[in-house]
């Protein structure tokens, strides 16, 4: 039998432990908005896209160059905004998903890094009004609590202008908005608008016989820029985001070629711990190409390897 004093002894002690695990455990874990918790691994963003990031020759450097060159500015002149543009599986949130493993230790669960889906998060357009005050406020709160915030917009094309433009006062020049600074914030914009005209002039490239890596930015930038202006589907549409120079970069992400495709099945594969070539050709066959003839690129880029990969696994 325990005694009184023993019990509450033990109680103490117990109590004692409770809270020195919490502190430890708040202590070491706890996010916070600084150099330990945010900083730019500048080589493992490099090492990521250069083996992990396949076929995207153009947005690999345009966007080590835009993030380095805005990071490692103490005090940049405005927020980094890049809009990145490509159909469906060419890696446009994969990207956004290294860089913010390679910004925040948390990566893409970090608190200062936020991802807004237009159909998941602003779904009704009668809500605009309130959508757009709960996002003004949702930027100005989180940027108050951390001025490095990303914060990824996917779906622009189904996003409501009003919300664009919503959005708009933070991504300037000014110094303060509200007295908040939010110039070191980071704003990352995800379409598929523009992925036709990417498309057509990729096809158009490996049917005169040359490699998609000899494509240049030159060659898509400015007509990108003016698909997304002119297209009444697109989010950007009616704002003055791009009449007014905010957006930074407008990054093209190609269609991924069969050889792409083999180099997604070898990754995944690879992360199972299985290595067979012979099984790598026959899933990635597996996807469709077009055109129908020549079967030279992949309809959804990479986005249905995992579930190829399950149907051997
Ligand atoms: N270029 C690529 N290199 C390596 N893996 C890729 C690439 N593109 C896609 N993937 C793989 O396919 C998955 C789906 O791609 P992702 O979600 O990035 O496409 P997306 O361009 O954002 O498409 P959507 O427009 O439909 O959102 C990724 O998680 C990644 O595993």
């Amino acid at each position: 039998m325990l005694n009184g004093g023993y019990f509450i002894a033990m109680l103490v002690a117990l109590g004692g432990i409770i809270y020195m695990g919490m502190f430890t455990y708040s202590y070491f874990s706890c996010e916070s908005c600084d150099n330990e918790w945010i900083s730019l691994d500048v080589k493992g963003l490099e090492k990521d896209f250069k083996h992990r990031l396949f076929g995207q020759h153009i947005a690999s450097e345009v966007i080590l160059k835009a993030v380095k060159g805005s990071l490692s500015t103490p005090d940049p002149k405005k927020p980094l905004t890049m809009s990145l543009h490509g159909h469906s599986g060419t890696g446009k949130n994969f990207v956004s998903q290294l860089l913010a493993q390679n910004l925040y230790k948390n990566g893409l669960t970090s608190q200062y890094v936020h991802v807004f889906m237009a159909t998941l998060h602003f779904p009704h357009v009668q809500l605009i009004d309130q959508y757009q005050n709960d996002l003004q406020k949702w930027i100005r709160g989180n940027v108050t609590l951390c001025p490095r915030s990303m914060f990824i917009f996917d779906e622009m094309d189904k996003m409501h202008p009003g919300l664009i433009n919503a959005i708009k006062p933070f991504l300037d020049y000014t110094s303060e908005v509200d007295k908040v600074d939010y110039r070191k914030a980071i704003f990352i914009f995800l379409s598929n608008t523009g992925g036709d005209k990417i498309n057509e002039h990729t096809l158009s490239v490996l049917m005169s016989g040359k490699t998609s890596e000899s494509i240049k930015l030159s060659e898509l930038e400015e007509e990108l820029s003016m698909t997304v202006f002119n297209n009444s589907n697109s989010g950007f549409w009616q704002t003055n985001l791009i009449q007014t120079n905010l957006i930074d970069y407008f990054i093209p992400f190609l269609p991924l070629e069969f050889k792409h495709v083999m180099s997604c099945v070898r990754a995944e594969l690879e992360s199972r711990g299985v290595k067979n070539e012979g099984i790598v050709a026959t899933i990635a066959s597996s996807l469709v190409y077009y055109p129908k003839e020549e079967k030279l690129l992949s309809v959804k880029g990479c986005k249905t390897v995992v579930s190829k990969v399950n149907l051997y696994f």
